[in-house]
């Protein structure tokens, strides 16, 4: 597609995002994107806009030739799907922001917009407003990551750091955060860790050119954290964040878990709250970069979606060389994490799991442990997110197995 070229838009989805999508365009006349229709489901609602715009058949965007870019906003991820694929088909370019359905078919997408020889471009998936794919992409192609780590769902931030510092209970700032447009349209998604685990799946295939399945990720998300977890972070100077990882642990291999962990206060971490997500970078020679910006909302997520529309007019399209190279690491579980159990009771902890245990500490009404566990017995396993058992991860989260001050998991079992 040439600069000269006018894009006309066909959008589906007038939410959150689509609403927020149509309200940028309005104020950037000179990208000249026009949005033809609009399909959308429910034709009974009532629209900001004239209803001439909207339809809710899908082949009325898609049979219509001068529609050159689908820019897919809704949120059924099967539905997306299907539109997406039949989109490439009729050689349209698309723009999405559905990372669930991008984490669900990477390959199937990858190779149909390949075949079809469309540009996909999706940097609203992965922490909205912050710019992370183009950069995976792009700048960090040649200087070798070994590691992306971050907070990078809005919902569960704004959650934990409305808990932590207006004392919201739960349910409180869940409601804020469905209604100020930041969670999905099935909250499980953000705060059982679903969300993550996708945008994570994504960053992985950008950062190392792997693609993984989002259940081969080890995750939970902050429904299980409990009080007591929390009063011990805030005592010892932490706060408690959802954090995604891929980290190399060597040159072939890299870890990807998605878990609560303990921020310590001079983490750059610890002051990204609400909303806003953030994303450390590692690589060879550039050593650490910190992105930071809102992660949910509409016009975060609108403006990312945007510069997705604006850079059609480059022609640009991932080129997914990370990929293409053949030389990519795998997923592996062989590693330990420092962790932190609580629970009511010991026997919803299955000790032998640990590799090493540093303190157990037990009261009538909870048990605290503290020690080092395999990735191995959290992806296999489920007896941590079950019971009202919260693990939170230490701040150091991959960890150094020292024999000589640790109590071995054959103590562990005596103690039972
Ligand atoms: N909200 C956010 O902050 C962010 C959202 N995203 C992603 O963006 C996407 C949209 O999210 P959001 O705007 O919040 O969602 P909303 O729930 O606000 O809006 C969803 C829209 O999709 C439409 N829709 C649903 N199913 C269909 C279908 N089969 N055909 C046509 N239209 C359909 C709905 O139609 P109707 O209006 O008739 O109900 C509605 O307009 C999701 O994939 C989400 O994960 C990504 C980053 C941030
Ligand atoms: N529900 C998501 C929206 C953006 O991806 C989140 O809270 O991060």
């Amino acid at each position: 597609m040439s600069n000269s070229k006018k894009l006309q838009i066909g959008l589906v989805g007038f939410g959150v995002v689509g609403k927020g999508l149509y309200d940028v365009l309005q104020a950037t006349p000179t990208l000249q994107a026009n949005i033809k229709k609009i399909c959308i489901k429910n034709a009974q609602k009532k629209r900001a806009i004239d209803a001439y715009y909207f339809t809710t058949a899908i082949n009325e965007l898609l049979d219509d030739e001068s529609i050159n870019v689908i820019v897919e906003l809704i949120d059924d991820a099967t539905a997306a799907y299907d539109i997406v694929t039949a989109a490439f088909k009729k050689g349209k370019h698309v723009v999405s922001a559905n990372k669930k359905m991008i984490a669900t078919h990477f390959k199937e997408l990858l190779l149909l917009q390949q075949q079809y020889k469309v540009a996909f471009l999706y940097e609203a998936a992965c922490c909205a407003g912050i710019p992370i794919i183009r950069n995976l992409e792009e700048y960090y192609d040649n200087d070798l990551l070994s590691k992306v780590s971050g907070i990078v769902n809005g919902s569960t931030n704004f959650i934990l750091s409305k808990i932590a510092a207006e004392g919201l209970t739960f349910e409180e700032a869940l409601y804020i955060a469905q209604h100020e447009g930041f969670a999905e349209s099935n909250p499980a998604l953000d705060i059982e860790g679903h969300d993550a685990a996708n945008k994570l799946t994504i960053l992985a295939a950008h950062a190392f050119g792997t693609i993984i399945a989002t259940h081969e990720i080890i995750y939970t998300g902050i429904t299980q954290i409990n009080p007591i977890i929390n009063q011990w972070a805030t005592q010892h100077d932490y706060t408690i964040k959802l954090l995604a990882h891929v980290i190399k642990v060597d040159d072939s291999y890299f870890a990807a878990f998605v878990l609560p962990q303990l921020v310590k206060k001079d983490s750059d971490f610890y002051n990204v709250n609400n909303e806003f997500n953030a994303l450390e970078t590692e690589s060879c020679f550039a050593d650490k970069h910190f992105f930071k910006g809102k992660g949910a909302g509409a016009f975060p997520t609108a403006a990312a979606v945007l510069s997705d529309i604006a850079a059609l007019r480059y022609d640009y399209k991932y080129e997914y060389k990370k990929i293409q190279l053949g030389q990519q690491i795998s997923l592996t579980y062989n590693y330990h994490l420092n962790i932190i159990i609580t629970a009511k009771s010991l026997e919803h902890i299955n000790l032998q799991a640990f590799t090493q245990i540093e303190v157990l500490e037990q009261t009538s009404s909870a048990v605290f442990i503290k020690g080092k566990i395999a990735a191995q017995q959290l992806i296999k396993n489920n007896w941590w997110k079950e019971n009202g058992v919260s693990l939170v991860l230490a701040a150091d989260a991959i960890a150094v197995l020292n024999n000589k001050v640790a109590i071995q998991s054959s103590t562990a079992a005596a103690i039972t």
